[in-house]
């Protein structure tokens, strides 16, 4: 079975929110599921191996930027290979913000700098997912990870490979 990590940063539920309902999308009698927060007391991030896909989400914080902990996040990857792991992008913003979920786009654009493979569909929730366009969204990027994922070799055929 192969395994998902759903990870995020939120520092008032609105990603959480959109996480929690991904969740619902994804049925666990095909995949493994873990939902966690980002956390920063343990930024070895050598654990991601253990997946085979990741849904990342972050809020979008100070104009543009990457929250502290996604940016923490984000540095500490340096050191981890994750090419051929399957990921998809979400987010919480806010659209008073004339840059709209940019963090959303920037984590986009820093894992296809690692190899990964993006799927190209992102989400970005203005606040609280609460529209009938936000939980379309959210089930597309759902559906078009999973077909990816089922579609990509498994973690542990990847480091015989390797
Ligand atoms: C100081 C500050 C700066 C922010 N900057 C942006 C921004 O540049 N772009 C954006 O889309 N949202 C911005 N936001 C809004 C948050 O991303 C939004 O409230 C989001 O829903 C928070 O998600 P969370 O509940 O998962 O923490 C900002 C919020 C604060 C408090």
């Amino acid at each position: 079975m192969k395994k998902i990590l759903i990870l995020y940063a939120s520092s008032t539920g609105n990603t959480e929110e959109i996480a929690c309902l991904m969740r619902t999308y994804i049925n666990p009698k095909e995949f493994e599921v873990t939902r966690k927060n980002i956390e920063l007391d343990n930024m070895d991030l050598n654990f991601l191996l253990n997946y085979d896909g990741i849904l990342f989400g972050t809020y979008t914080y100070d104009d543009g930027d990457l929250p502290f902990e996604t940016a923490v996040f984000c540095d500490s990857l340096e050191n981890v290979d994750l090419s051929g792991k399957v990921i998809g992008v979400f987010g919480s913003g806010d659209a008073a913000y004339s840059q709209f979920c940019e963090a959303v786009d920037l984590m986009k654009e820093k894992f296809r700098h690692m190899n990964a493979t993006v799927i190209d569909h992102t989400v970005k929730v203005d606040l609280f997912p609460n529209l009938l366009e936000d939980l379309t969204s959210i089930k597309k990027l759902t559906d078009q990870f999973l077909k990816t994922l089922s579609n990509s070799i498994t973690t542990e055929l990847f480091k015989i490979k390797k």
